[in-house]
């Protein structure tokens, strides 16, 4: 269980995240979503701790994930893969090494400079690929790929951290719809068949619809909603997303009749 407890963080006197609180089960699929700015890309780095949060704390199965340092925190960052955005593959490497590069808090540093990977990383990462229909790209430079292959690639080399957590900062934003569902189902698939828990920063409120057991919306540095899918309403929606709400919503609304809706928490939506 991962618990988030008054986390805070602050870049000067604003609060890019303001006391957000929530836990999140073993094996769930948690959509963020929120407007731009909201906050939810500060929120997923805190908990990878690439962001420093400026209060509050992260329990990751009771560990305090807030006090760690030195090799501990390397090791959560490990067990905690970000995939981001732009892949943040090397794309000078052969595909295959670069997940490799997700082997490496486990392998000495000599290894990976001189290349010796050991036999079973290898295999590892290969078996990786295959699960993304990605192996017979395995010796190809990773800068020759399309951009959904190449968030395969990333979401292979979060895999072979063996993480418990994947944190998923708006992977699908720089992909057409055809590899947006790829990259999706690819995410689904982590879920789904090895049991790890998703955190997943969406824009689209029609994808985090469909893809997500649960969405936590932020807006203004603030967890304003926190609920099934199905309990998000088009009215809640329009108030997260203000502005921008029609381009979020999409066509269908999937909102089911007679089903309770939680109103926003109080909090003015920016
Ligand atoms: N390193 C930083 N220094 C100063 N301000 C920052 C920094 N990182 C984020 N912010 C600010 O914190 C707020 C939240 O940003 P964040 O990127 O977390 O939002 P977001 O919801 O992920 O937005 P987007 O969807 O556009 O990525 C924004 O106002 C942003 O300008």
């Amino acid at each position: 269980m991962l618990v988030v407890e008054g986390l805070t963080c602050r870049f000067g006197s604003k609060a890019a995240v303001d006391g957000a609180s929530f836990s999140v089960e073993r094996g769930s699929f948690v959509g963020v979503i929120g407007r731009s700015g909201a906050g939810k890309s500060t929120l997923l780095r805190m908990l990878n701790r690439l962001a420093e949060p400026s209060e509050g704390r992260i329990l990751f199965e009771g560990v305090d994930v807030t006090a760690l340092q030195g090799r501990e925190l390397r090791q959560w960052r490990a067990r905690s893969a970000m995939i981001f955005q732009q892949f943040n593959l090397i794309g000078r490497l052969d595909v295959l090494t670069n997940v490799l590069m997700g082997r490496l808090s486990e392998v000495p540093s000599w290894r990976s400079l001189v290349q010796m990977w050991p036999e079973q990383d290898r295999a590892l990462a290969i078996s990786a690929l295959d699960q993304f229909d990605m192996a017979s790209y395995a010796a190809q430079r990773a800068d020759q790929l399309s951009g959904g292959q190449q968030q395969r690639v990333a979401i292979a080399r979060a895999l072979v951290q063996q993480p418990d957590i994947v944190l998923a900062d708006e992977p699908i934003a720089s992909l057409d719809p055809r590899n947006t569902k790829i990259v999706m189902d690819a995410l689904l698939r982590i879920n789904k068949h090895f049991g790890i828990t998703v955190l997943c920063n969406l824009h689209s409120l029609d994808l985090a619809r469909s893809y997500c057991d649960r969405l936590i919306g932020m807006a203004s540095g603030r967890v304003v909603f926190d609920g099934a899918p199905a309990m998000l309403t088009d009215q809640i929606a329009r108030e997260l997303y203000d502005l921008e709400a029609d381009e979020v919503l999409g066509a269908a609304s999937h909102v089911p009749h007679g089903l309770p809706a939680p109103a926003l928490a109080g909090v003015a939506v920016a």
